[in-house]
């Protein structure tokens, strides 16, 4: 809990009049008891009106202090509890931004997200809580003991012989609590997992017939959950009625023996009414108790939680500062390159060499599974290579700040990825500031841009969420576009044309031959392939071969073959 709560720092000075205003709010409440006794035994027992009415005026006077601290100190316990999740959950996205893929792969997205909202909401409110109750409850009780001891020492006693039994009881339950509450927080992410799963694969459930099973699925989650939450507060349940318990045995030996004290001339009747408000402010404070550790469990589960990934270790070597450096040379070099998924032990590229030169163009091809993207994410160390090493622009890349180095690579992925907003935001996000004219150009290379002239909105057209408005062909143009807005030095497309026709496909080359940038395309087109200055063939993380369509006609025969199917298939389709 140190790691997350060292973020309050900050607020030292209102933590410290919050907690002032709190314990001027105790006082207050803590002398109040004593001021009714004195009404008792020196007004209306001695029949002294004056007294009454300078005691009562006091007790007034008491009770607005007591009211104005409070409301005072629930100010500044919002206002620190608010500004300290803030700054927590901006420290834990910011760490996740910063995480190499390797770490980041350690944490499903689901986990994160409730890390995020949920987890940091708990320890916020156990922050308030600390600010407002959590410390007033256990001052409150051993304040209300203190101040019975001063009033009647002996009837004081009553009060605190149950105690130690209910402290045992209290830590006992308050460790089943944080046992039980991280619990839940587990299920919770199980369920917010299978929820944006379903919700991202919505057409596939919908396509296959599949709503009923996830249904039921989604029952089985969410019915863990509800037992699992049911348990902890079960637990957090039993503890109201035992403090109670305990406290209301106390109050009946006061009464009775406070009694006997007072038919023998022992103690005054407002002695007796004071302690019964002591031990009535006590039982109220026990009340909070068990709201307090119910907070405190969660919340210590909580901040475990985000402490893994606060303090997740994430192993990149170097590259995370430096100065941000305009490369544009451009080669590409791969030597002896070899890798292996952190956290796996099978190699998925062996012995990797090639160099490209600035602006030479390379065509990757090769059977699924062998290898092309892990391949590319080398280029701009999504993960770093376990043997060799990747150059570009002269240098390894891990000797380049990862801001040089990303700024001069365009990728798009194989997936394309729109983001919720306009076509301009999402087209501008190659390139912070972008002109218009520029999200333009990079549109007309990419063959999107007569498209989205064609929109009734242009560039303002809305993208829906992962741009489920707009065809697959659509979303990798604009992917493409997206990528040439940056000016890259090198570009990186993962199999990124697979959804265009022919014609556009072979407009789409055309521009990109023209553009200033070393390129590797990952294709599975002899087509396409056939017009880049170099072809790869991969087999299973192995060059099998390398050189011109010319060249690799001639030395491989897995090229040859799958250059033969293709015109085979080609000439079946004209057919
Ligand atoms: N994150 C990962 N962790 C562990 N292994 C992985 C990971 N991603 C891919 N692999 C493995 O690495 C190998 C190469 O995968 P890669 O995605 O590079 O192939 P590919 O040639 O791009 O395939 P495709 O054409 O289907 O996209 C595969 O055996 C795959 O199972």
């Amino acid at each position: 809990m140190k790691t997350v709560f060292s973020y309050a720092k900050s607020y030292k000075l209102f933590i410290a009049i919050a907690l002032f205003l709190m314990l001027l709010e105790l006082t207050v409440e803590l002398l109040q008891p004593l001021v009714i006794a004195k009404i008792i035994d020196d007004g209306i027992i001695a029949g002294d009106r004056g007294q009454i009415v300078e005691y009562g005026f006091l007790l007034l006077g008491l009770s607005a202090i007591a009211f104005l601290s409070g409301i005072t100190n629930s100010y500044f316990a919002s206002h620190v509890s608010q500004s300290f999740s803030f700054d927590l959950r901006k420290a834990v996205y910011g760490r996740i931004q910063s995480f190499s893929l390797a770490t980041f792969n350690k944490f499903p997205a689901s986990g994160l997200i409730t890390r995020l909202t949920s987890d940091v909401t708990m320890v916020q409110t156990v922050l308030f809580m600390g600010l407002r109750i959590m410390l007033r409850a256990p001052l409150l009780v051993i304040g209300s003991i203190a101040m019975a001891f001063v009033v009647n020492a002996e009837l004081a006693v009553y009060l605190v012989i149950v105690f130690p039994v209910l402290l045992i009881f209290l830590y006992v339950m308050v460790k089943q609590g944080v046992k039980y509450f991280s619990f839940v927080q587990q299920r919770l992410d199980r369920l917010n997992r299978m929820v944006q799963e379903n919700l991202q694969a919505v057409r596939l459930i919908k396509a296959y017939l599949r709503g009923k099973y996830e249904a039921t699925r989604f029952s089985e989650v969410a019915g863990s959950l509800k037992t699992d939450t049911v348990k902890a507060f079960r637990i957090m349940e039993i503890i109201l009625p035992v403090l109670l318990f305990g406290m209301n045995l106390s109050l009946l030996a006061v009464l009775w023996f406070g009694a006997g004290q007072i038919r023998q001339g022992g103690a005054e009747i407002g002695e007796l009414v004071a302690i019964v408000n002591y031990a009535m402010r006590m039982t109220g404070a026990f009340s909070m108790f068990s709201f307090i550790i119910m907070a405190f469990a969660r919340a210590k589960a909580s901040s475990e939680r985000i402490e893994e990934v606060l303090l997740a270790t994430d192993v990149r070597e170097k590259g995370e500062s430096g100065e941000t450096n305009v490369l544009t040379r451009g080669e590409v070099v791969f030597k002896n390159v070899s890798f292996t998924y952190p956290g796996t032990d099978r190699e998925v590229l062996h012995n990797i060499s090639f160099r490209l030169e600035p602006n030479e163009k390379l065509a990757i091809m090769g059977a699924t599974g062998s290898g092309k993207s892990s391949l590319l994410q080398l280029i701009p160390r999504f993960y770093d290579a376990t043997e060799g090493n990747v150059q570009i622009h002269g240098r390894d890349v891990k000797d380049w700040s990862l801001r040089s180095l990303r700024k001069t690579i365009g990728i798009v992925p194989q997936q394309s990825m729109l983001f919720t907003g306009t076509i301009s935001n999402n087209l501008s996000w190659g390139k912070e500031g972008a002109e218009q004219p520029e999200l333009a150009g990079a549109a007309a290379k990419a063959q999107i841009h007569e498209t989205v002239e064609r929109f009734p909105k242009g560039y303002e057209t809305r993208v829906g969420q992962k741009g489920v408005n707009l065809s697959g062909g659509q979303k990798q143009r604009l992917s493409i576009a997206r990528a040439l807005v940056r000016k890259p030095s090198v570009l990186i497309l993962d199999d990124s044309t697979s959804a265009l026709d022919v014609k556009t496909e072979a407009a789409l080359w055309e521009e990109l031959e023209r553009e200033h940038a070393t390129m590797l395309m990952v294709t599975q087109k002899i087509r396409t392939a056939m017009k880049a200055d170099r072809i790869l063939l991969l087999e299973d993380g192995r060059i099998s071969a390398y050189g011109t369509h010319q060249e690799l006609l001639q030395t491989s025969v897995l090229y040859r073959q799958i250059a033969e199917s293709q015109q085979e298939q080609e000439v079946d389709e004209y057919v």
